[in-house]
C-alpha cells in the first residue's frame, strides 16, 4: 500500500552475506565475531538468548568459520555442562542433530567474578585465542557483551569488560554491550546507571534491549502509520476516539515471584514495552528512517505526555500471588495495571492512550487496538457499526516463519543498526513519566485489588475504560480464517484414529490448539466449545447463538454438531439454526423435519469415495465445501501429539528438571506450584 513517490518504507537488507559483508554503511569491513553472554547459567541466557544466536547460526547469519560464543558467569561448570543446560531449549535440542551439534561445539564457558579482574582477564584470554585461530587482525575483531545479568551487577561488569576485554585498537572491529531490562527501578536509579555506564562506554555502544522492540507486529508498526494511504489522514484525534495497547498473561509470576515483587508490572511490562509501542503508534512522521530520526520522535512523544492522574489508575494484585514464598506476605506489588495517558499535542489532544497490563488473567496476548470514532454502515439508513482490521499476525502468516525478537536484536547489535534500542534520553522520559505513581505505590499510598486469577482483572479497571469512552463490544465476534482448516484437520484425525468426537474435542480444548481461539476470541470460542463439550444439554449455548447477529456463528456451531454426528438431538438449537441460512449445515437444517440435518445427507448415504477424500461435514463457509483429506505430510505436528498423553507431577518430579524439554518444564513449575499453593493454603487452613 505505499504510495508511490511518497515517504516509504526502504526494505532493510536482512539476507546471510550482510552480516559480514560490507554492503551496508553500519557493517564495517571487520575480523571475527565473538559473543560473549554474562550470565550464561541463568534463566534468560539458557531460554532466549542461546536460543536466538542458535537460529541465527542455523539460518546462515552466525557462521562456523567465525564466529564464537562464550557463556561467562560465576557458577563453576565445564563448557559441556553449559552445553547441556542449553540443549533442551533449542529446537529439536534433544535429537542432537548436526546443527545443534556443530553450534554447541561454537560455545565455550569461562567461570569468574563479575567484580574481580581475574575472570575478565581468563574470558580476555579465551576471545583473544579464538581471534588468534581465525586470524584476524588484532582491532579489526568484533566482541559482543551480552549482559543476562541484574541490573545491580552492570556498573561493576562494564567496569571489568572496559579494562580487561575490549578489542584492542580502532581497525574497524568493536566493543557492544547489550543490556536487559529493567534499566533501573525509578528516574534516578535509571540515571545513575546509565552515568555509570555512560562514562566507560559511548551512547553508540551500548544497546539497550526492549524485546518488544524486536517483534515483527512492532516493527511493522511504521510501515502500516506512514507507507499506508489508508492510515496516514485518519491517524488522528478527528477520527480515533482511543488506544489500548493491552498486555495479558493467562499465568501468573510462575516461580518469579521473588523478582517480580521488586518490580511490578509496570515496571515489567508498561514503563518498557507497552510504552515503546504508545510510541510507535503515536509519533510524527520521522525525517527519515535512520534512527536517531525515529528515535528523537520517540522521545518527543514521550516528552508529551501529561502527568498521570490518580483517578485514572486502577491497580491490582492475583489471590494467590502473596502464596509465593518469595513473595512478602504483606506485599502491595501491582500484578495488574490500567492506566489513562494523555498526549498534549495537536495529533492527539484529547484522546485517551490506555494501557493494560496483567498476570494471571483469562487469556494470553499483545495487543494494540485502535477505536475509531463511529463509522456509516452501508445502506440509506445512518447507522453506525463497528468494523475491524485485524492483523494477527499468527493466524495470518501460517507457516511463515517469523523470527523471535531476540534473533532479529542480536543481529541488529551486530550490525550496528539502534533502531530498535532504547536510547538514554528515551529511557529517562518514559521513567520521568511513571516515576511519581510508582512512588506513591512503593510508599504504599496506592493500594492493588484483589482479582480472581483467569479473569478480565479488576472490575474497577473496566469502568475506567468505559468513562474514558471505550466501547466494550459484544456483538462483534471476530472468526479466524483458519478455523475451517482446523475442523478439517480434527476431522480427520477423527477418522483415522476411531477416536469419539467429545474426547477427540476435549482434548483439543485442552491443547494450546484451541486455546488460541479461546483466548483472542473469548465470546466465540465460548460458544464453540459449548456444543463440542455437551452438545445436548447447552441452552445456554442456544441462547447465546440466538441472539447474536453474526450469523457464521450459528453456521459452525451447526456444523460442528453436524460433523460430530450429535445433530439428530438437539431440537432446541435445530430451531435456532433453522432461521438462518448460512453455513451449509444450518442451511439444510432448515427444512429438516425434526432435526436431524434436515436435507443434508446422512452419513450412510455418502459414498465411500467422498468419505476417503474428503473430511465429511466439517466445512462452514457458506459457499465453501467439506477440506479434502490430505497427505499426512500435510497436517501440522499438534495433530499428532494431541494424543499424547502428558506426564503427571508425580513423574516429572522424578526426573531432572535441568534437562527436561521447555514445555515439560513449563508444565512441571506450573503444577508445582499448584500443589504447594494447595499444600500451603491447607497448612494455613488448620493452623
Ligand atoms: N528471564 C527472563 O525471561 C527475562 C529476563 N530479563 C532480564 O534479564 C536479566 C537476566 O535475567 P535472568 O536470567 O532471569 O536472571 P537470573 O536470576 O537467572 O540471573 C542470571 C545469572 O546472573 C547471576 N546472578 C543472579 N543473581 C545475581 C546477583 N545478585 N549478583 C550477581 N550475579 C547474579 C547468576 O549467575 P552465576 O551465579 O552463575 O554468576 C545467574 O545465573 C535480568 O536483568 C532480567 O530482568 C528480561 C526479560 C525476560
Ligand atoms: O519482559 C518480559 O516479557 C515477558 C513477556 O514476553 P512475551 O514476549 O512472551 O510477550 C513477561 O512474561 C515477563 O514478565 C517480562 O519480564
Amino acid at each position: 500500500m505505499a504510495a508511490v513517490g511518497e515517504w516509504h518504507c526502504e526494505k532493510r537488507p536482512f539476507d546471510k552475506s550482510e552480516s559480514f559483508a560490507n554492503n551496508n554503511e553500519n557493517v564495517p569491513d571487520t575480523g571475527c565475531l565473538s559473543i560473549i553472554v554474562l550470565g550464561a547459567s541463568g534463566d534468560l541466557a539458557k531460554k532466549k538468548t542461546f536460543p536466538a544466536l542458535f537460529n541465527l547460526y542455523r539460518q546462515g547469519f552466525l557462521q562456523l568459520n567465525d564466529v564464537h560464543i562464550f557463556g561467562y558467569a560465576r557458577t563453576k561448570i565445564s563448557d559441556d555442562d553449559l552445553r547441556d543446560r542449553i540443549k533442551g531449549y533449542l529446537p529439536n535440542g534433544n535429537d542432537v542433530t548436526e546443527d545443534v551439534k556443530n553450534f554447541l561445539l561454537l560455545i565455550k564457558y569461562v567461570s569468574g567474578s563479575y567484580d574481580a579482574p581475574e575472570g575478565f582477564q581468563a574470558l580476555d584470554q579465551a576471545i583473544s585465542e579464538h581471534e588468534f585461530s581465525k586470524n584476524s587482525i588484532e582491532g579489526s575483531s568484533r566482541r559482543l557483551f551480552y549482559l543476562a545479568l541484574p541490573p545491580s551487577v552492570y556498573p561493576p561488569v562494564c567496569r571489568m569488560i572496559k579494562s580487561h576485554c575490549m578489542n584492542k585498537s580502532d581497525l574497524g572491529g568493536w566493543t557492544r554491550i547489550v543490556v536487559e531490562k529493567p534499566f533501573g527501578r525509578d528516574l534516578e536509579s535509571a540515571e545513575e546507571l546509565s552515568s555509570q555506564i555512560g562514562e566507560l562506554f559511548e551512547e553508540p555502544q551500548i544497546y539497550r534491549i526492549d524485546h518488544y522492540l524486536g517483534k515483527e507486529l512492532v516493527q511493522n508498526l511504521l510501515v502500516l502509520r506512514f507507507a499506508n494511504r489508508l492510515f496516514l489522514p485518519l491517524w488522528n484525534r478527528d477520527n480515533i476516539a482511543n488506544v489500548q495497547i493491552v498486555f495479558r498473561e493467562d499465568f501468573g509470576t510462575d516461580g518469579r515471584g521473588g523478582y517480580f515483587d521488586q518490580y511490578g508490572i509496570i515496571r515489567d511490562i508498561i514503563q518498557n514495552h507497552l510504552l515503546q509501542v504508545l510510541c510507535l503508534v503515536a509519533m510524527e512522521k520521522p525525517v527519515s528512517l535512520k534512527p536517531e530520526h525515529i528515535r528523537d520522535e520517540k522521545v518527543k512523544v514521550l516528552q508529551s505526555v501529561l502527568p498521570i492522574k490518580d483517578e485514572e489508575v486502577v491497580l491490582g494484585q492475583y489471590e494467590g500471588y502473596k502464596d509465593d514464598p518469595t513473595v512478602p506476605d504483606n506485599s502491595n506489588t501491582p500484578t495488574f495495571a490500567t492506566a489513562i495517558l494523555h498526549i498534549h499535542n495537536e495529533r492527539w489532544e484529547g484522546v485517551p492512550f490506555i494501557l493494560k497490563a496483567g498476570k494471571a488473567l483469562n487469556s494470553r496476548k499483545a495487543e494494540i487496538r485502535v477505536q475509531f470514532k463511529e463509522v456509516k454502515q452501508p445502506g440509506l439508513e445512518m447507522s453506525t457499526a463497528q468494523s475491524e482490521l485485524d492483523l494477527s499476525y499468527r493466524q495470518r502468516y501460517q507457516g511463515v516463519v517469523i523470527p523471535e525478537a531476540y534473533e532479529r536484536l542480536i543481529l541488529d547489535t551486530i550490525k550496528g543498526d539502534q533502531q530498535h534500542f532504547v536510547r538514554r534520553d528515551e529511557l529517562k522520559a518514559a521513567w520521568e513519566i511513571f516515576t511519581p505513581l510508582l512512588h506513591r505505590i512503593d510508599k504504599g499510598e496506592f493500594k492493588s485489588l484483589p482479582y480472581k486469577p483467569g479473569s478480565r482483572g479488576p472490575a474497577e479497571a473496566d469502568q475506567l475504560l468505559e468513562k474514558v469512552g471505550y466501547v466494550q463490544t459484544h456483538g462483534y465476534i471476530w472468526i479466524p480464517p483458519t478455523f475451517a482448516e482446523f475442523l478439517g484437520e480434527l476431522g480427520y484425525l477423527q477418522c483415522h484414529q476411531g477416536i469419539s468426537s467429545s474426547s477427540l474435542v476435549s482434548l483439543a480444548l485442552q491443547r494450546t490448539i484451541f486455546k488460541e481461539w479461546r483466548h483472542r476470541h473469548c465470546n466465540i470460542a465460548m460458544a464453540l466449545m459449548r456444543p463440542l463439550k455437551s452438545i445436548t444439554t447447552s441452552n445456554e449455548l442456544l441462547k447465546v447463538a440466538g441472539c447474536r447477529t453474526f450469523e457464521l456463528h450459528i453456521g459452525i456451531a451447526v456444523a460442528l454438531m453436524w460433523s460430530l454426528k450429535s445433530i439428530t438431538t438437539s431440537n432446541e438449537l435445530l430451531k435456532v439454526a433453522g432461521c438462518r441460512t448460512f453455513a451449509a449445515g444450518g442451511a439444510k437444517a432448515k427444512k429438516g423435519k425434526g432435526g436431524a440435518g434436515g436435507d443434508a445427507p446422512k452419513a450412510s448415504l455418502i459414498s465411500k469415495e467422498v468419505k476417503s477424500t474428503t473430511v465429511y461435514g466439517a466445512n462452514i463457509l457458506k459457499d465453501g465445501q467439506d477440506p479434502k483429506i490430505l497427505p499426512d505430510s500435510e497436517y501440522p505436528d499438534w495433530l499428532w501429539h494431541l494424543l499424547d498423553k502428558r506426564p503427571a507431577l508425580s513423574e516429572l518430579r522424578r526426573k531432572d528438571t535441568e534437562t527436561l524439554p521447555f514445555d515439560e518444564l513449563k508444565r512441571f513449575v506450573k503444577l508445582d506450584n499448584r500443589a504447594r499453593i494447595k499444600e500451603n493454603n491447607m497448612l494455613k487452613a488448620k493452623n
